[in-house]
C-alpha cells in the first residue's frame, strides 16, 4: 500500500490530517575543512566513551521501537495524503523526545547540549494538545516497555521540553549530541528505510555515532537496486566511537560484529548509493560521474543515513549526494554516517575532497556536494567529480 504525503494548506496551525500520524505545518516544512587529524584522532582513541555509547545505543534503541510501532500504524491505515514538502510525524517528535530524555537520565552528571532536527513550536499551537498527548503516549509507552524508568511517567509538558533541548547551536567547543530523529521521513512514511541518528562531537569533533535503522535488512542488500519489499530479518545498528572501529548489530540483539567498507578498486565493480528522492539530489550528475568512473552497476536509491551503514559493511562502495543549489545540509544529517563510514575505513569529504568540518553550528560549510568511497577509488573518484561539475557548469 502506498502512502503519499499531505497537501500543505497554508494554515499557521498544526495540520492533523486524515492521517493521525502525520503532523505538519507551513512552518514546519520550513525548518527545514577540517579533516579529523590524526593526532586528535589518537587523543581521542586513548578516552573512553563507554558510558555515552551505552546511553546512545539505549536511546537510539528505543526511539527505534517507537518509530517501528508508529509505522507499522501508518502502514496499516488507508490514508493518502500527499505533499511536496518535507513532512513531520508524530514519530519524529516523538523520537526526539525520547533520546533526549533517555540521554539526560543516563548521563544525569553532563552537561547537556543537543543539536536536533525538530523543535516544539507548531506543537505549542492552538489545536495541538492532542498530538502532543499522542506523542506523550507513545514516549510512555516505549519507556514502560523497556521497563526503564518506571518511578516517572512523563507528562505533555516534559515531552515538549525534551524536545525542545534540542535547539542548541553546536560549536567547536565542549559536547553536543547532534541527532536526527527520523532521517528519511519520506522513506518512512512510505515504509521504506529510514535511521535514526545520533552522534557525539567533542571540540567540534565527531567521536561517537550510532544509527539505528529499523526496515535495513542485517544481511547485504548489494545487488539489490530495490528497496522495495525487502526480504529476510531486517533491523540494524551500527555504532563507532573514534579510534576503536564500526560494529553492527540486529536492533533485537546485541551480539555485535566488526564492519569493513568494501576493498574493490575497480570502478567496474563498484555499485554506488544515492537519494531516492531527486530533489535531494542531482541525479543526472551522480550519472554522468559513474559513466567517467566506468560503474556499470545501476544507482542503489535508498533514503537517509542507512546509506551510510550500508557503506560502511560494504554492500556498496560510493555514495554520492549533490543537493540542488541553494540547499545547506544541516549537521544532524550526516553526523553519525560520518564516523560510522570513517572507522569502518571508508573516506567522507564534500566533492572538492575537503574534510567535513562539524564545528560551525548546525550547518555544514561545503563545496557543491558530499562523496563517499573507500581510500582506494577516492582518487579517481574526486577526479570523476571535477570532471563531470565543470562539464556541467559549461553545459548552462
Ligand atoms: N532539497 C534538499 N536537498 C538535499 N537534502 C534535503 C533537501 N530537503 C531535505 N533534505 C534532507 O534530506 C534528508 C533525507 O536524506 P536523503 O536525501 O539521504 O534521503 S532520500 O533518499 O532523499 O529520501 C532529509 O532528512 P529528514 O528531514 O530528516 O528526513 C533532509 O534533511
Ligand atoms: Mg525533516
Ligand atoms: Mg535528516
Ligand atoms: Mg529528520
Amino acid at each position: 500500500m502506498s502512502i503519499n504525503f499531505v497537501s500543505i494548506i497554508a494554515k499557521p496551525k498544526i495540520t492533523i490530517t486524515t492521517n493521525p500520524f502525520l503532523v505538519s505545518s507551513p512552518l514546519l516544512f520550513f525548518s527545514n575543512k577540517t579533516k579529523t587529524k590524526p593526532s586528535i584522532l589518537t587523543a581521542f582513541s586513548s578516552m573512553s566513551y563507554d558510558k555515552e555509547l551505552a546511553a546512545a545505543k539505549k536511546a537510539a534503541s528505543l526511539a527505534a521501537r517507537l518509530c517501528q510501532k508508529v509505522q507499522k500504524a501508518i502502514l496499516q491505515s488507508d490514508v493518502q495524503s500527499k505533499s511536496d514538502k518535507s513532512p513531520v510525524t508524530v514519530a519524529d517528535y516523538g523520537s526526539q523526545a525520547l533520546v533526549s530524555y533517555v540521554l539526560q537520565r543516563e548521563l544525569p552528571s553532563e552537561l547537556f547540549s543537543l543539536v536536533a532536527e525538530e523543535d516544539s513550536e507548531d506543537l505549542r499551537k492552538d489545536g495541538a494538545q492532542e498530538t502532543q498527548e499522542r506523542i506523550t503516549k507513545l514516549v510512555n509507552d516505549i519507556l514502560a516497555s523497556d521497563g526503564s524508568y518506571s518511578d516517572s511517567i512523563l507528562s505533555t509538558d516534559d515531552v515538549v521540553k525534551a524536545i525542545d533541548c534540542g535547539k542548541s547551536e553546536g560549536g567547536s567547543r565542549g559536547r553536543h549530541w547532534v541527532l536526527d530523529p527520523i532521517d528519511g521521513t519520506k522513506g518512512f512514511l512510505r515504509g521504506d528505510q529510514y535511521a535514526i541518528a545520533l552522534a557525539l562531537l567533542d571540540e567540534g569533533t565527531v567521536v561517537l555515532g550510532v544509527l539505528a535503522c529499523p526496515n535495513l535488512p542485517i544481511t547485504s542488500i548489494a545487488g539489490g537496486g530495490s528497496h522495495h519489499s525487502l526480504p529476510g530479518e531486517v533491523g540494524c545498528l551500527f555504532f563507532s566511537v573514534a579510534g576503536g572501529g564500526t560494529y553492527m548489530h540486529s536492533l533485537d540483539s546485541s551480539s555485535a560484529v566488526k564492519v569493513q567498507v568494501s576493498s574493490i578498486d575497480n570502478p567496474e565493480e563498484a555499485s554506488f548509493f544515492e537519494s531516492y528522492e531527486a530533489a535531494h539530489s542531482m541525479h543526472d550528475l551522480s550519472s554522468s560521474i559513474a559513466k567517467k568512473l566506468g560503474v556499470k552497476a545501476p544507482p542503489v536509491r535508498i533514503d537517509s543515513q542507512a546509506k551510510y551503514g550500508a557503506l560502511s559493511r560494504g554492500d556498496g562502495v560510493i555514495y554520492l549526494r549533490f543537493p540542488h543549489k541553494g540547499y545547506r545540509e544541516k549537521i544532524w544529517d550526516h553526523a553519525a554516517g560520518y564516523i560510522v563510514v570513517a572507522e569502518a575505513g571508508g573516506v567522507v569529504t564534500d566533492a572538492a575532497g575537503n574534510p567535513l568540518d562539524f564545528s560551525k553550528g548546525r550547518y555544514l560549510d561545503l563545496d557543491t556536494g558530499i562523496i563517499v568511497t573507500n581510500q582506494k577509488l577516492m582518487p579517481s573518484l574526486l577526479k570523476a567529480v571535477r570532471e563531470s561539475i565543470e562539464e556541467k557548469i559549461s553545459s548552462l
